[in-house]
């Protein structure tokens, strides 16, 4: 494997086309690069532990930090463990939820928006920490291939109007970039069905930060997890995708030597502060040699002989100062050097430079866009659609649980109560209410199945709305749809065996529509539940209790004339009421036998005077109301607190 040397590229000007390392990489983008200054840069955030006061003071996790990041360069954030690293990448690229940020970043010379930082920013997180390859694919889709995985990505991320053939394009780019075409057809799989390997997940993740050709990329923590030769040919293409005039920042923790070499820029850190910004070459090693024999009183000299790994000794003494309680020494020492001084010049002629520079028309409006995704969202829902539903409805495993639980309780009911719809005789109406309710309030218990298609996904929905795919709202209809559109067919053949097998009277329209509103709500509701709680125990806790009130109070197990007056509030908010009530009237009203009057039966549960339509538009309602809860969660809840 060899490496390149830098090609410097000025912001505004146009990147190289095309680069032969072991692949060719094209960047399609000709527009300018992107250098990324900042100037004392700090995050501060609450200290989760207790001062001598007994308060939680303030604490910087990053401290005023500077430098700059250039396009055509790669530059490595290094330092020991808990240094801020991440956090560092995570300011940079607009990824924190919370605490305070100081200080001047900006992209170009300007401050940039939220929206572009998420949108215009490729961004590859720290997966797979401690080697665990499997977390690797908790941001992708088991279900779709690496070549499906990177165009659905490129369909929701790249503009509406560019031809599907150059999308296409691009992707087979990037899968011949990052060595991915042999498994280009290769479903991603999942830890229970393996399909491509931790290796190709992570350069599949990296694929997707890349798919629009962004002009600055983060990575965290890119080679974790990977064998030497994957994590150097992973760092190569990265340096290709550099050459080329991106802006390349790297945390990387503990790099082989070729992957090391591989970095232009070194900025090291200790405790959130700066002990070395500069070039990574033999100068960092000498700084810190001088730094080190001058602050800490040790000579280090030995430990940089020929042949030793130079990122190690890096990372090793600074560790070794930091665990001392001396990295606030080495971080003062480098503040008070000519290094830093002159780093400081050159950061301000960065600065003043972009004063007097006119960026590009598209890097400017880039720079300052508002909208947080490309495309709208109806393309977001047609998308899902496409790349989601279609194979969800031709997997086993998703149309099974959805056919089978309903099938089951119909199953149940039809041969429970064959025929006995039809007879109004006065000792048979019990069976008939019981039936109906029985069918009605199931709706609730079995929507515990959809549960798991929120909560375990969670990682794939945070990073996808993080990269401005869509919006959460655009999400959940997608995957409501994709829901409502499977239950509806299999509600209608279930509903109609139940139906005609007991003999139920009236309209079969209304049994139906009932039902599937009450199947619609029980998803809606379990999205809800699943929105909020923190993990799969909690959401499979939660629906159930809820569920069983719902049973207590639809008007059949007491009657509403004699539910006490401080619950009986709980019978209008109570959905299952309004779908056996639907069913109810449907079956008595308009029935008068010899032996009993419909109206009587209705009356007794206190339906009478109702009208079914109006009360499946009731339940609806409760639809509309847990979507709009759900939204509302899934748009402001901060599932990562970073
Ligand atoms: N609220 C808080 N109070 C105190 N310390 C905190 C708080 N939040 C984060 N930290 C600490 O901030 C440090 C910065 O974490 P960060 O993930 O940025 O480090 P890192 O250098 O990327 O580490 P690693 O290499 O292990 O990923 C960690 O030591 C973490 O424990």
């Amino acid at each position: 494997m060899a490496s390149e040397a830098p090609v410097p590229v000025a912001d505004g000007q146009p990147r190289t086309s095309s680069l032969k390392l072991k692949r060719t990489l094209t960047q399609k983008c000709s527009a300018g690069g992107v250098t990324v200054t900042l100037q004392d840069m700090s995050f501060i955030v609450k200290n989760n532990r207790k001062g001598p006061d007994g308060k939680h003071s303030d604490l910087a996790l990053v401290n005023k930090v500077s430098g700059w990041f250039e396009p055509g360069q790669m530059s490595a954030l290094m330092g020991p463990s808990g240094s801020g690293k991440t956090t560092l990448l995570d300011v940079l690229a607009g990824r924190k939820t919370s605490g305070r940020i100081q200080g001047e970043l900006r992209f170009s010379g300007v401050r940039p928006s939220a929206a572009y930082q998420r949108k215009h920013t490729g961004y590859v997180e720290q997966v797979g920490e401690g080697g665990e390859a499997v977390e690797q694919f908790d941001t992708l889709l088991p279900i779709l291939t690496v070549r499906e995985m990177l165009l659905y990505t490129a369909e929701l991320k790249r503009p509406l109007g560019e031809p599907l053939a150059d999308k296409k394009a691009a992707v087979d780019q990037l899968l011949d970039a990052l060595a991915l075409t042999r498994c280009a057809g290769v479903r991603i799989g999942s830890p229970e069905a393996r399909g491509i390997s931790g290796g190709q997940a992570k350069r599949t993740n990296i694929a997707i930060a890349l798919i629009t050709d962004p002009r600055v990329l983060f990575l965290d923590e890119p080679t974790t997890g990977l064998d030497s030769y994957t994590a150097n040919e992973v760092m190569l293409t990265v340096q290709a995708l550099a050459r080329g005039g991106v802006t390349v920042v790297a945390t990387i923790h503990s790099p082989t030597a070729f992957c090391f070499s591989l970095f232009d820029k070194l900025m090291m850190m200790a405790s959130g502060r700066t002990v070395y910004f500069g070039a990574q070459d033999a100068s960092a090693v000498s700084y810190f040699q001088r730094t080190c024999t001058s602050v800490l009183g040790q000579d280090v000299e030995a430990l940089a002989g020929p042949g030793s790994n130079s990122a190690e000794f890096l990372v090793d003494i600074i560790t070794e100062a930091d665990r001392d309680g001396k990295g606030g020494a080495l971080a003062d020492a480098y503040a008070a050097s000519d290094l830093a001084a002159a780093n400081a010049a050159a950061l301000a002629g960065h600065v003043a430079h972009f004063q007097n520079t006119t960026l590009p028309e598209d890097l400017s409006r880039e720079l300052a866009t508002k909208t947080a995704t490309v495309t709208p969202f109806w393309w977001g829902i047609y998308i899902y659609a496409k790349y989601r539903t279609v194979r969800n409805y031709t997997n086993p495993a998703f149309v099974a649980p959805r056919v089978m639980d309903k099938l089951t309780i119909s199953l149940l009911v039809m041969t429970l109560y064959l025929g006995i719809g039809d007879n109004l005789a006065s000792d048979n109406l019990i069976n008939i209410s019981a039936v109906l309710f029985m069918w009605s309030a199931t709706t609730g218990f079995v929507a515990a199945g959809y549960i798991p298609s929120l909560v375990l996904e969670r990682g794939l929905f945070v990073r996808e709305r993080n990269d401005g795919l869509y919006l959460a709202p655009t999400y959940l209809t997608a995957k409501l749809l994709d829901e409502i559109a499977i239950n509806a067919v299999a509600s209608l053949g279930i509903a109609a065996f139940t139906f005609y097998g007991i003999q139920l009277l009236n309209n079969f329209g209304l049994f139906y529509i009932s039902y599937l509103v009450g199947v619609c709500v029980g998803i809606s509701l379990a999205y809800f539940v699943a929105s909020f709680a923190p993990n799969m125990d909690v959401a499979n806790a939660l629906l159930p209790i809820y569920a069983v009130t719902l049973m207590f109070f639809a008007g059949f197990l007491i009657r509403p004339a004699e539910m006490p007056p401080w619950w009986k509030w709980y019978m209008y908010i109570d959905f299952a009421r309004y779908t056996w009530g639907a069913c109810m009237i449907n079956q008595f009203k308009n029935h008068n036998t010899p032996w009993i009057n419909g109206q009587t039966v209705l009356e007794y549960y206190d339906l009478d005077g109702m009208d079914e339509w109006t009360f499946v538009g009731y339940a609806a309602l409760f639809f509309l109301f847990f979507y709009i809860c759900t939204a509302t969660i899934l748009t402001f809840k901060k599932y990562q607190l970073r």
